[in-house]
């Protein structure tokens, strides 16, 4: 980060689990972080935990820091742009992580030449597990998106893609933990329907999902070259694979995602 000061403006679920994340690896120390949120009792306790700076006053974190990370709802991210835009000078990056809400919106909403980055990460930044895609505003330099995709990066994999892919981002992989929690709860209920205890059906649910991610990363093998290693003939698993083709699981999935990215969508109109 070369000594540059990093701030967050909103210290929700998104903001602290950034803040948190980047905390843990050691990407950026505590004292170097700033943040700011209308909340005083998140602040508190993201101080207490890790040692960042903290105030209820937005404009502090713009002057202290030189990368800021807008991490408020889509709905009020204009009111904070036209609140703290005369002390975003172009020395300043923003980085915004706003569903839907595109770049030209929030560059229009600040000074021309003002260097802005589009980022759409997911809540497992909280354990360094994040997928996160990029994309760098009109003002931003070489040097800008790798700066970014090094923050994001240390708290998961961050990858660059062009603006008008950010829906299907969002609707893929930043909304996706919320469709992957409910598959990890309804094995787990099927292993103690089964007669497994709740917290050991949990445990074997969710490192199931958690190893079957890390096969279709680290051999880059087809995912249904994968599921054909674990399908014996006649075996067990093709009668689970049977009934959720019957559910029509693969459809609800596509779906979940494309209703998702279509919300998005209506977010930036
Ligand atoms: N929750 C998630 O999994 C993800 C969220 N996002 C995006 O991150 C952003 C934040 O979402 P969440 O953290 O889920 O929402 P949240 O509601 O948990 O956090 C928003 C924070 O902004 C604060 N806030 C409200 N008005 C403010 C103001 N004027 N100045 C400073 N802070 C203010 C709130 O007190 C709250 O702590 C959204 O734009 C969302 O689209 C992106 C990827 C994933
Ligand atoms: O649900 C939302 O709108 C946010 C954006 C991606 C994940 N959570």
């Amino acid at each position: 980060m070369n000594g540059k000061k990093l701030g967050f403006i909103g210290t929700g679920k998104m903001g602290s689990s950034l803040i948190k994340g980047i905390c843990d690896t050691e990407m950026i120390p505590g004292s170097e972080i700033y943040a700011s949120d209308v909340f005083e009792s998140y602040l508190n306790e993201l101080h207490d935990e890790f040692g960042i700076n903290i105030s209820t006053d937005n404009m502090d974190v713009v002057r202290d820091t030189d990368i800021i990370v807008l991490a408020v709802k889509p709905q009020i991210l204009k009111s904070v742009l036209s609140h703290i835009r005369e002390e975003v000078t172009t020395d300043k990056l923003l980085i915004s992580i706003a569903a839907g809400v595109q770049l030209d919106a929030i560059e229009n909403e600040l000074k021309p030449g003002t260097r802005v980055v589009r980022v759409m990460p997911n809540i497992a930044a909280t354990v360094a597990e994040a997928a996160s895609a990029i994309s760098p505003g009109k003002n931003a330099t070489v040097e800008d998106a790798d700066a970014v995709l090094a923050i994001f990066g240390s708290v998961g994999s961050s990858l660059i893609v062009p603006e008008h892919l950010m829906d299907a981002v969002t609707g893929l992989s930043g909304s996706g933990p919320a469709f992957i929690f409910p598959v990890i709860e309804a094995m787990a209920d099927g292993g103690v329907f089964e007669g497994l205890d709740r917290s050991s059906a949990i445990v074997l649910a969710a490192q199931t999902v958690m190893g079957a991610a890390k096969m279709v990363l680290e051999t880059e093998m087809h995912p249904g070259q994968l599921k054909d290693m674990v399908t014996s003939p006649g075996g067990t698993t093709i009668r689970g694979v049977h009934v959720l083709e019957e559910s029509g699981v693969r459809a609800a999935f596509m779906n979940a995602v494309i209703a998702a990215s279509n919300r998005s969508k209506e977010l930036g109109n």
